[in-house]
């Protein structure tokens, strides 16, 4: 079956395409009086919550690369990171507002796969599809997610309340993100190479990705920790800082530690690593450590709590204790399994600009 080229239905035919897949998201906020088709959506804040909003960019080469990311996994991955950030002040999600801007080559199927996606995810997170923007893009893909979310005041999360004493705790296992684009860039590299030379496409030159399905979901179809939010809920717990890592942890540390104006030490011996991800850092000849902290895109949540709160959470085995905070003059720090300690100022995450 040919693909239906957009022109054929214009930017407008597009938009109700569009909100036909966002449609089914609508149900579970009953405070969007409006969602896509107005001037702008409305939205009735509910009583005493405060609000909270986000926005995160995905533009393709920089956070994805089309040959190796499916579109429905895209369209999840852009909701996800967005809501991370909403769970990163322990906040839940309520409505997205989503702009695309759309490169000449895609077709009206590949645009209705990506909001298939962020539909799906939507769904899972409780939040409404409620407006956006389209564009065409004169070079790749460019999807900007805005969330608004809510939270009652008192559990509201900020960077800035770390305290000296206090545990340092992160969610879930780290460095699967990193393992998952490393071999997925390698697979390109291989399928690349295999075209080059001018070879009929041929499975078998791909590794079977199946053994590796762990990393490759880290990487393309991450989920952020509302359920750790619930949890926080669920037992009265209110972290004194957080943050959700999409840097690194290293980076994200340094973050907390920054806005509330202490150090930090972290034991390397506790930062959660997955076997599969030691599997895939060992294949690949590569650290597994360095991955967990300047790897980024995990989406878990780093937070701290006072220490008397730890049997709240000590049988809770999506959260590791991995150190505590110190004084500001103490730094940031890293004990290595033998002991050493490694000053994290030399080892920062993910940066844009970076060198
Ligand atoms: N172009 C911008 N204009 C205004 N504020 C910005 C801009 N870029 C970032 N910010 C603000 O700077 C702060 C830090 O942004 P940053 O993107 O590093 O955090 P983040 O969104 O938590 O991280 P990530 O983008 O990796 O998820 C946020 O408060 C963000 O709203
Ligand atoms: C093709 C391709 N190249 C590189 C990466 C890695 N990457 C991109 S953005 C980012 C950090 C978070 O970004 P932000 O701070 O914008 O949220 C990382 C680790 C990728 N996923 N795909
Ligand atoms: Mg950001």
């Amino acid at each position: 079956m040919p693909y239906k080229a957009i022109r054929e239905i214009g930017e407008f035919g597009l938009i109700d395409k569009i909100a036909a897949l966002a449609e089914p998201t609508l149900q579970a906020v009953p405070e969007l009086l409006k969602g896509i088709g107005d001037d702008c959506a409305i939205y009735q804040p509910s009583g005493k919550l405060l609000q909270v909003a986000t926005t995160d960019l995905l533009v393709d080469q920089v956070h994805f690369d089309l040959l190796t990311t499916p579109l429905n996994h895209l369209g999840s991955k852009a909701i996800s990171v967005n809501v991370s950030d909403i769970c990163a002040m322990n906040a839940f999600p309520r409505f997205a507002l989503v702009s695309i801007a759309i490169p000449p080559s895609f077709s009206t199927e590949m645009v209705e796969e990506l909001y298939k996606g962020m539909s799906h995810a939507a769904k899972e997170y409780g939040l409404a599809i409620a407006g956006g923007d389209t564009s065409s893009s004169r070079s790749g893909l460019i999807i900007s997610v805005t969330i608004m979310g809510e939270v009652e005041p008192e559990k509201l999360t900020k960077r800035n309340g770390a305290k000296p004493g206090e545990l340092i705790c992160v969610t879930g296992s780290l460095g699967g993100a990193a393992a998952g684009l490393k071999l997925l860039m390698r697979e390109k590299a291989i399928m690349l190479d295999h075209f080059e030379n001018n070879e009929p496409y041929n499975k078998s030159v791909m590794a079977d990705l199946k053994e590796y399905s762990e990393a490759i979901q880290c990487q393309l179809l991450p989920t952020a920790r509302l359920d750790i939010v619930r949890f926080l809920h669920s037992r009265n717990i209110c972290p004194t800082s957080m943050i959700d890592i999409s840097d690194g942890l290293s980076s994200e540390l340094h973050h907390i530690c920054r806005q509330s104006n202490t150090g930090a030490l972290i034991h390397e011996s506790r930062i959660p690593i997955s076997a599969s991800t030691r599997r895939v850092a060992d294949e690949l000849q590569d650290d597994a450590i360095t991955w967990a902290l300047t790897g980024g895109e995990e989406y878990q949540l780093l937070f701290t709590i006072p220490k008397e709160e730890y049997e709240l959470i000590d049988d809770y085995k999506e959260i590791s204790v991995i150190g505590e905070v110190t004084d500001p003059d103490s730094g940031v720090f890293l004990s290595d399994i033998y002991g050493m300690r490694i000053d994290l100022a030399t080892i920062r995450g993910f940066d844009h600009f970076g060198r």
